[in-house]
């Protein structure tokens, strides 16, 4: 690509998307082209198909998905399956139709098996069972992986998918019930602080392990992936390091200055006891994670002071 090529970043206002758009601005690209969900239903095939044959972008980012926390993938198993697939399978397939030179696919950590060994490598795929609070929104994903694999295959063209681990960062979800942990904790942590250190519930056992990704240092893989045609077809894009959500809970308490007590729900799902990344592959090529997580929950916090009550509600 060049700095004039055309780039389609489909979900280009939601939180991998905005921060990829801001990176290649930075970058120097002027040819960013993004259309919202209500301009351009990308579940729609023939709306995609026509919208890609009269934009004739050189790339296309993958940004677009139904996307959600650990308990709306478990309570809304069809949209994340069938919206993921619908999503996906209309950007893959018109961007191979009309010859679309570059395609970024983005997927998630939780493709891999559930009791892989750690840290997770690229071969583990498809070698056992999934983690059922979110196999619907996996096997969504591991179909647009394999799907930009045989194009490859088949057609030698450069589709590549990049996998990362859980994100975080400006333009969250910090909606309750819909978010990932991290967001969710900088709110409740807020809210309690600001209620008289009132008590902060939280869910599951708090033994899990995260890995936590700063999503500008995943708009930088994927500026990396836009400069270069990458050599395999899948690259997780991780820290390399992980800790406990007990551990993580401390880590926010401490950054928000909240001083009350935190109580487990045990009602509440644990998920994948663990999905640390190998992204030894995406290090070697040049590319490495550069935020610490305290500094990323201290600018994401910042950030959430600023933008508080202007947060998207998910449709679900
Ligand atoms: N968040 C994470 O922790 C995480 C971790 C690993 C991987 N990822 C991957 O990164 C990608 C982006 O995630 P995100 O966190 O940025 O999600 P997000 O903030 O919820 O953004 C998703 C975007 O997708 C668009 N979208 C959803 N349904 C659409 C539809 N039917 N038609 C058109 N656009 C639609 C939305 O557009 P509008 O805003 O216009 O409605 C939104 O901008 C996903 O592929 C996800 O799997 C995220
Ligand atoms: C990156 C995404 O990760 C998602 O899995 P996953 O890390 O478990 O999703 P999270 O929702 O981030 O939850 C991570 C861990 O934090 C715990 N947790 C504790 N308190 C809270 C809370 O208030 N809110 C939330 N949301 N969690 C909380 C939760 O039980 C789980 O063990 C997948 O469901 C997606 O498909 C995707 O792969």
């Amino acid at each position: 690509m060049n700095k004039e090529s055309k780039i389609y970043i489909a979900g280009h206002r939601g939180m991998v998307g905005s921060a990829v758009w801001r990176a290649l601005t930075a970058a120097g690209y002027t040819n960013l082209i993004g259309k919202t969900s209500a301009e351009l239903d990308l579940r729609n095939q023939a709306d995609v198909n026509q919208f890609i044959a009269s934009e004739k972008p050189d790339a296309i980012i993958d940004a677009a998905a139904k996307v959600g926390g650990i308990l709306a993938n478990n309570d809304f198993p069809y949209p994340f399956l069938m919206d993921n697939l619908q999503i996906q399978n209309n950007l893959i397939q018109a961007a191979h139709e009309h010859e679309v030179q570059k395609f970024i696919f983005l997927g998630s950590s939780c493709i891999y098996p559930k009791l892989a060994p750690q840290p997770l490598k690229e071969e583990y795929l498809l070698t056992g069972p999934l983690e059922t609070t979110n196999e619907w929104y996996a096997i969504a994903k591991i179909a647009g992986v394999k799907a930009c694999e045989a194009i490859r295959k088949q057609f030698g063209k450069d589709f590549v998918s990049l996998m990362p681990t859980n994100l975080y960062g400006p333009y969250d979800n910090f909606d309750l019930k819909t978010s990932h942990v991290l967001p969710a904790m900088i709110r409740k942590f807020h809210d309690a602080k600001k209620n008289n250190n009132a008590e902060v519930t939280l869910w599951g056992s708090g033994t899990p392990m995260r890995e936590f990704l700063h999503v500008d240092d995943m708009a930088q893989a994927v500026v990396f992936a836009v400069e270069n045609i990458l050599p395999k077809h899948l690259y997780n894009v991780g820290t390399g390091s992980d800790l406990t959500i007990k551990e993580l809970a401390e880590t926010i308490q401490k950054a928000i200055g909240h001083t009350g007590k935190i109580v487990w729900d045990s009602s509440k799902p644990d998920g994948t006891p663990r999905k640390l990344m190998d992204s030894s592959k995406m290090n070697a090529l040049g590319w490495e994670s550069k935020i610490s997580l305290i500094k990323g929950i201290q600018g994401t916090y910042n950030w959430f002071l600023e933008n508080q009550g202007q947060f998207k509600e998910i449709r679900l």
